[in-house]
C-alpha cells in the first residue's frame, strides 16, 4: 500500500526514532511540569499573541505586525524570564535524579510528627515544619540554626515553645533528623497569595513553590493545621486527613 503513495517516504533510521522519543519525553515532562500552574495561562497568552501576529500579517496591519514581530523575536528571552522559577525547579529536579525517581516510603516519624502538630494546634502554638524530599535544601539550613538531632515529638514541641529562641522560623526535617530550626524561608509572591494568610503561611507556600518539599503549618491565630505543596495550601486538616495527605505525598 505504501508503494502507491505519490511521494517517497524517507528511510527511518534508529537515530530518528531516538530523536523523536527524546523530544516526546521532554514534551511530556514539560506538560507534567506546567499542568495546573500559572504557566498554562501564560502559554495561552503567548499563543494568543502568536495568533494576533498571524492575523495582522494576513490582514495587512503592518504596524501591529511589525511590533509583534519584534516582540516574538525575543520570545526566547521572554519565556526564560516568565518561567525562570519553573525552569530553576525543573533543572534542580533533574539534578537530583527526579526524572528517575522511585516511589519512596513515607518517613517512619510520620505518626509522631502528626501527633506533635495536632498537639500544637490544640494549644495554639504557631509552628512551621518543612520536610525535605528529593531536592536538598542546604540554602535553607544555612539561613537557620543547624541541629542535626534525631527527630522526636518532644524535641519538636520544645523547639516551638514560644519562650525558646528557636521557635521563630521553620524547622527542617530530613529523613529521621531535624537538621535545622529557626530557618528563614522565601516568601511566596504573586497575586493569589495576597489572601488573608500571614507570613508563616506565605513562607510555607514560598518554599514549596521553589522546591519539592512539603510544609506543615500550625496557625497560632486559628489553631488550624495546613499543608503546603507546590505553592498551594490545603487547610483545616484534622489528624486523619493530615496523616493521609502527608503519607500520600511523601510516597510519591
Ligand atoms: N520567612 C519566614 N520563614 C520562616 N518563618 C517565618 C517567616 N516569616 C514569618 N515566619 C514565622 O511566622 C511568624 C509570624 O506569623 P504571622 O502571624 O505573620 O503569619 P500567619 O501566617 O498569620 O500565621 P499564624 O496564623 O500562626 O498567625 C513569625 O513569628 C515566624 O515564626
Amino acid at each position: 500500500m505504501l508503494e502507491n503513495l505519490p511521494f517517497e517516504l524517507p528511510a527511518l533510521h534508529w537515530r530518528d526514532l531516538l530523536d523523536i522519543s527524546l523530544v516526546a519525553f521532554v514534551l511530556y515532562r514539560l506538560i507534567l511540569l506546567v499542568r495546573g500552574t500559572r504557566a498554562v495561562s501564560v502559554i495561552f497568552g503567548l499563543l494568543l499573541v502568536l495568533l494576533i501576529y498571524y492575523l495582522a500579517g494576513e490582514f495587512g496591519l503592518y504596524t501591529l505586525h511589525w511590533l509583534l514581530a519584534n516582540f516574538l523575536g525575543s520570545i526566547f528571552l521572554v519565556v526564560i524570564i516568565l518561567f525562570q522559577q519553573d525552569i530553576r525547579k525543573a533543572l534542580a529536579e533533574m539534578g537530583t535524579a527526579g526524572l528517575w525517581r522511585r516511589r519512596s516510603k513515607p518517613p517512619e516519624i510520620l505518626d509522631e510528627l502528626v501527633l506533635a502538630m495536632m498537639e500544637m494546634a490544640r494549644r495554639r502554638v504557631g509552628a512551621l515544619v518543612v520536610i525535605e524530599r528529593q531536592q536538598q535544601l542546604g540554602e535553607v539550613i544555612a539561613r537557620g540554626v543547624t541541629l542535626n538531632a534525631v527527630f522526636s515529638r518532644d524535641l519538636l514541641l520544645t523547639i516551638f515553645r514560644p519562650e525558646t529562641p528557636l521557635h521563630d522560623g521553620a524547622v527542617l526535617i530530613r529523613g529521621q533528623t531535624i537538621t535545622a530550626a529557626a530557618c528563614i524561608l522565601p516568601l511566596a509572591a504573586g497575586v493569589e497569595h495576597k489572601s488573608d494568610w500571614g507570613t508563616r503561611h506565605r513562607a510555607a507556600m514560598g518554599i514549596t513553590e521553589e522546591s519539592d518539599a512539603v510544609a506543615i503549618i500550625v496557625s497560632e491565630e486559628r489553631g488550624s493545621v495546613s499543608v503546603a505543596l507546590g505553592g498551594k495550601l490545603t487547610t483545616a486538616l484534622d489528624e486523619v486527613r493530615l496523616k493521609r495527605v502527608l503519607a500520600s505525598t511523601l510516597r510519591r
